[in-house]
């Protein structure tokens, strides 16, 4: 059995709004789990689920395959989306009392405060007040505050949101050694092409459900067949009239069209030769902004939680 985290079964709801409805999902030890959906799909619902601050109204969460105690929570290292540093304390202190809070000795956890603000780049900034850090690097102190205590699971409600690229860079490289250790890592973000880049798996939620799991791999192979056409003399519509194809963008000489199922890209390739020469003829996945959008549109009525 590995230390992974269960999410299983898991529905909550608000009164009428069914914030999650039977969500199931795994974060393997050791992978990096990008947690992502539409504003109110529920992913803020479900890590507060995980962490135990809210009680599902049916479910469990699980970890190393036993449901989490009061005393396995403690081992989450968790980045809330509201934050939750203390403005006028300063920010060694505010680390060192957190990593006290998770029953670490007075000096291991001078040590551990003192070890993550050097590697998050905030170590000169140990005796100023939290306030009066910028948003960045209060966010720096905010991820050093989740990982004080040496956690096994880490649940971030968007991490990298407000970071300059420098913090975005030093932040991944912290989640992917974190994952490298065996822990599970997941993180809620919008910015998808740094799901892509960073995760081993990801999740689509919408309106509460988990609608797509996969590789990043994966998840592409899911989406409508595209082709991209680089045919330079051919007129602007010479594929608008092709049975089971429609035209998804053309700029001055390329043409991306997306087949129904059964049409065959032979069909395309014929009727671009038929213009002339052809430079290019290929597949082309679509990138995880292009699923997503997708995905999360495929129920439109439903942009926000869903109702009873
Ligand atoms: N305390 C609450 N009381 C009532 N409804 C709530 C509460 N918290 C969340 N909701 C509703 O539950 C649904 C899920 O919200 P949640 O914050 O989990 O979404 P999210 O995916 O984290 O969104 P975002 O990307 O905007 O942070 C929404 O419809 C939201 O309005």
């Amino acid at each position: 059995m590995t230390d992974g985290l269960d999410i299983d079964g898991v529905s909550k709801r608000y009164g009428e709004v069914f914030a999650l409805r039977d969500m199931t999902f795994d974060v393997r030890a050791g992978e990096l789990y990008g947690f992502v959906g539409s504003n109110g799909a529920g992913k803020t619902t479900a890590m507060r689920v995980i962490l135990g601050v809210l009680a599902p109204d049916v479910g469990e969460v699980r970890w190393a395959g036993r449901p989490l105690t009061m005393s396995t929570r403690r081992r989450i290292g968790y980045m809330p989306e509201e934050r939750g540093l203390y403005p006028r304390m300063s920010v060694g202190s505010q680390l060192t009392y957190l990593a006290r809070l998770h029953g670490m000795s007075a000096a291991a956890a001078k040590a551990s405060a003192d070890r993550w603000l050097e590697r998050l780049g905030v170590a000169a900034r140990r005796d100023d007040e939290v306030q009066k850090l910028s948003l960045g690097n209060q966010q720096r102190v905010q991820l050093a505050a989740s990982l004080v205590h040496d956690p096994r699971i880490l649940v971030l409600d968007e991490p990298f949101s407000g970071l300059d690229p420098v913090a975005v860079d030093v932040m991944s490289e912290v989640l992917r050694e974190k994952a490298a250790e065996g822990i599970p890592v997941m993180f809620s973000s919008h910015q998808l092409d740094l799901v892509e880049r960073l995760c081993d798996r990801v999740g689509i939620v919408r309106s509460g459900r988990m609608v797509a799991i996969g590789t990043v791999d994966e998840l592409r192979a899911t989406g409508a067949r595209r082709i991209l056409v680089d045919a330079p003399r051919a007129d602007t519509g010479w594929a608008d009239d092709l049975a089971g194809v429609r035209v998804v963008s053309r700029d001055e000489t390329r043409t991306v069209v997306e087949l129904d199922n059964g049409t065959d890209d032979q069909t395309v390739l014929r009727a671009a030769l038929a213009t002339g020469p052809v430079r290019e003829f290929g597949q082309r996945r679509p990138s995880l902004t292009e699923l997503f959008r997708h995905v999360v549109s495929e129920d439109v009525t439903a942009a926000e939680g869903s109702r009873a």
